[in-house]
């Protein structure tokens, strides 16, 4: 029986404002299995950007525990969550943030030289993974010479090219239309099976989570799960 790649326990996040404390996890309990697509739904300012950022080690939740592949990530110093952050977690944003000075290779293969691998390394890694999702035609162009969701699979492609165990993805459709969106969420979802690597994803489209393995609603700040075909808020 394989572990879980990410798993929350009791996880809380107050946020402090002018008009005092704002709680928006109660007490968050989750397990992302290898080769996993869980969904994350509930509506705007429900807390799963929140929760996403927790799970990124890009925040500290205010109590309670996650562990990424076993290790238990609390209790470690800047430097330690920053090795994990770059060997073993991949981001999709709405928004791909890529460079657009830099075409797609080096776009993707930028994360990976910033982890210490060699520039030729780097390249072929990169043209891998972009060929995987089927942008092997499209290795030089700029981000500007892409489509919207050609520049997003460029950004998935960034995410998984260090071959992370958790893929991180807060509304990573948000900005595409229905079609577009389904074929950067299909090569996603096939690249996770095809690698094994935990994915958490935020979403707002229903249609989207009706495909993932499991989805749990955010509500009031606790998640509760949807049932498969009916993950409706
Ligand atoms: N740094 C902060 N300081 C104070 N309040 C915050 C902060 N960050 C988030 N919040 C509040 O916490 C709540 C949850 O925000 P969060 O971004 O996690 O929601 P979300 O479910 O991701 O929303 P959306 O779907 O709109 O992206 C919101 O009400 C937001 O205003």
């Amino acid at each position: 029986m394989s572990k879980p790649v990410f798993s929350a326990r009791g996880v809380t996040r107050t946020y402090q404002t002018g008009t005092g404390g704002l709680t928006v996890l109660k007490g968050v309990d989750l397990d992302v299995m290898p080769g996993e697509v869980v969904g994350l739904i509930g509506p705007s300012g429900s807390g799963k950007s929140s929760l996403l950022h927790a799970a990124g080690l890009l925040e500290h939740p205010t109590s309670g525990a996650i562990q990424i592949d076993g290790v238990d990530v609390g209790g470690l110093g800047e430097r330690a969550r920053t090795h994990i952050r770059l060997n073993s977690i991949g981001f999709v944003y709405q928004f791909h943030h890529l460079l657009p000075e830099f075409d797609a290779r080096d776009n993707v293969a930028l994360p990976l030289r910033i982890a210490g691998v060699k520039q030729a390394d780097a390249r072929a890694r990169a043209e891998e993974v972009l060929t995987q999702l089927g942008l092997g035609e499209r290795l030089t162009h700029q981000p500007g010479q892409l489509s919207g969701g050609e520049q997003q699979r460029v950004a998935v492609a960034r995410a998984l090219a260090n071959r992370p165990r958790l893929l991180l993805a807060d509304e990573p459709t948000g900005n595409l239309d229905p079609a577009t969106s389904q074929t950067v969420f299909e090569a996603l979802h096939a690249l996770v099976k095809e690698t094994g690597v935990a994915a958490l994803i935020a979403t707002h489209n229903m249609e989207l989570a009706g495909h993932m393995d499991r989805v749990f609603a955010l509500k009031d700040g606790h998640l509760e799960e949807r049932p498969a075909e009916s993950h409706e808020y």
